[in-house]
């Protein structure tokens, strides 16, 4: 099947309101050049939703690597306590290090100060010459660019891949034309604010996140009293 020709039907709620059809068809593919996937997110913790999302993109769009990048302030989640960006980085190296395609950045972190998405990009752009940077976001998170600090820098900086979510809409709806590809992943039911509140009613968390994250919560005593 080729990437054209894809479903397109719903897996957990329609891809719809789209000026194109969901895939990498419109992505941007310069011969010579690195391919680059981010997967910017909090990671608090990181779960099987955020890596199968990274390796379905990985996959669909030719991507040499996908780089995690863990946040350092997400200034958008200041209405509740963000577990330390050294916790959220190593729980984040512990989920990716098998698999030699993923890397883990500390470039949010160590800035400093609030996140904001095009500092990344424009850091990481800097630290990789001759790359094509993808961003990968979330359909709940697409939805929220356009509140993102020089939103319209963005996509000059990278080509944006938005994945489908279950419980969230996906769309690029008032979003530049050509800027973002829109595709279906498996559909996980999985967020961090659902592990968290597993973890601090004594429920397991086996399978939602991978093995060594789940111990790495035990060891840390993390969210035990959220
Ligand atoms: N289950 C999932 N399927 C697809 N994308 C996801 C999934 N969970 C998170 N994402 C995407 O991964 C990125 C980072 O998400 P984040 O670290 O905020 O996780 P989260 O589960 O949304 O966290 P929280 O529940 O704390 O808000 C975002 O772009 C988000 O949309
Ligand atoms: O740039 C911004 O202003 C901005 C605002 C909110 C979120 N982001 C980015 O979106 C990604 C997912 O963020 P979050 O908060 O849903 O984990 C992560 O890379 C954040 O840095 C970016």
């Amino acid at each position: 099947m080729g990437e054209q020709d894809m479903p397109t039907g719903p897996v957990n709620g329609p891809v719809s309101g789209t000026r194109h059809r969901p895939g990498p068809g419109n992505a941007p593919s310069r011969p010579g050049r690195r391919r680059l996937g981010v997967m910017g997110g909090t990671f608090d913790p990181i779960h099987h939703g955020h890596l199968v999302a990274a390796s379905e993109v990985a996959s669909r769009f030719h991507l040499d690597e996908v780089v995690f990048v863990p946040t350092g302030q997400p200034w958008q989640k200041s209405h509740r306590a963000v577990s330390a960006a050294e916790d959220r980085y190593l729980m984040t190296v512990v989920a990716t290090v098998e698999n030699p395609q993923f890397s883990v950045s500390r470039i949010d972190i160590d800035r400093g100060g609030p996140t904001y998405t095009v500092d990344t990009l424009r850091d990481l752009a800097a630290l990789n010459p001759d790359t094509d940077l993808f961003f990968i976001t979330g359909a709940d998170a697409l939805a929220q660019i356009l509140t993102w600090r020089d939103s319209e820098e963005l996509f000059s900086l990278a080509h944006f891949i938005g994945v489908t979510r279950p419980g969230h809409h996906l769309t690029d709806a008032g979003l530049p034309e050509g800027g973002v590809s829109l595709i279906e992943v498996p559909a996980l039911a999985i967020s961090s604010t659902d592990c968290r509140a597993r973890v601090a009613k004594g429920d397991p968390v086996w399978y939602l996140v991978p093995d060594g994250v789940v111990r790495y919560i035990d060891k840390r005593q993390l969210y035990r009293g959220e």
